[in-house]
């Protein structure tokens, strides 16, 4: 029996593997300035957030068609079976496709249809957040939000990402007020390398039920205390701070010391295709560096599916799912 667990931190074009890419750049004539599978993989070496978010912007310029977006997202829902995943609240950049000039209705589109054909055939269950670029103005995302709302797409909630440093959540203020007063929920990457600060101004100024990343918390006494006395999930991705040196190495990860401390965290994997591997090799890669009790991993699971948006009575029995796990394997190894 695998862990169950939830991935609410994956953002889809981040699941593009340098294969695909490549298949995907020849059949829809797209040129990169990076022709072979060896000059591509040559590129995977980051110094900072934004050296990535080059790469990531530049190779997702190969999705061009409804059947990409549908089959990519199907791709991932059957890599996310393999790791245990039972849950998904996928994250895409409206913005990265619509600047390509690639509608809404094609981009969401396929990935909605691939999410239904992947709860029917895997038995995952899902949620799509449309995340808006925080280094674009806020006015590029509310009129994003408004045409997502009054063309009636389906999105669950939406999210802030893109590059940190100098794009305080503040300024989003309104885009937030408005996705809020629409139902939707709402999410923010904030403290990946961004200070304490911009955790406390997506708490406070954007609402957020979900801090995306929030390693940085730890800067900020205060902050933790606050963060675990509200039972702030906190999305954290290991394999992505590691390979976006916010940390310099798993061993050196503030994982464990954020679910002493009480915080409300759990694992994910961020964008799998580049930072090494999906939800089971962040959890192996974790328990191999810091090590893991069952305990634990029972533990960073449950917090998944308690931080999820799924409703009830499924994010109960998912739960119970884990207790049964957690009885089964024995609470040390
Ligand atoms: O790790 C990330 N951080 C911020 N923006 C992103 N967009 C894709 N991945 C990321
Ligand atoms: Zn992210």
């Amino acid at each position: 029996m695998k862990l169950p667990v939830a991935e609410l931190h994956i953002h889809l074009e981040g699941t593009l593997e340098p294969e695909a890419i490549l298949r995907l750049a020849k059949q829809n004539g797209v040129t990169l300035p990076w022709p072979s599978l060896e000059q591509l993989r040559d590129q995977y070496d980051f110094s900072n957030l934004q050296s990535f978010l080059d790469l990531f912007y530049t190779n997702l310029a190969v999705l061009r068609t409804r059947a990409d977006f549908h089959e990519i997202t199907l791709a991932y829902l059957r890599r996310a079976e393999a790791s245990g995943v039972r849950h998904v609240e996928l994250f895409f950049d409206p913005q990265a496709h619509l600047e390509r000039g690639i509608g809404l209705g094609e981009v969401i589109g396929g990935i909605r249809e691939a999410l239904r054909e992947g709860e029917e055939r895997f038995g995952i269950t899902h949620k799509l957040i449309a995340c808006f670029w925080r280094h674009a103005p806020a006015a590029s995302a509310m009129e994003i939000l408004r045409t997502l709302l009054a063309e009636g797409h389906q999105i669950d909630g939406i999210g802030l990402d893109s590059s940190e440093l100098g794009y305080p959540p503040a300024l989003f203020r309104a885009v937030f007020d408005y996705a809020r007063d629409h139902g939707l929920h709402v999410v923010a990457h904030a403290g990946e390398e961004g200070p304490p600060e911009y955790i406390v101004q997506a708490l406070d100024l954007l609402k957020v039920e979900r801090i995306d990343h929030g390693i940085r918390c730890l800067e900020d006494e205060g902050l933790v205390r606050r963060l675990v006395s509200e039972r702030m999930p906190l999305t954290v991705c290991p394999l992505s701070n590691v390979r976006l040196r916010t940390v310099d190495t798993l061993a050196d990860h503030p994982l464990k010391e954020m679910l002493v401390r009480g915080l409300n965290v759990s694992i994910h994997s961020d964008d799998p295709a580049y930072f090494g591997g999906y939800l089971d090799a962040n959890f192996e890669a974790v328990d191999r560096e810091l090590g893991l009790t069952n305990a634990e991993r029972a533990t960073l699971a449950r917090n998944s599916i308690e931080s999820s948006f799924l409703e009830e009575p499924a994010k109960s029995r998912l739960c119970a799912e884990v207790d049964f796990w957690l009885s089964a394997v024995g609470r040390d190894r």
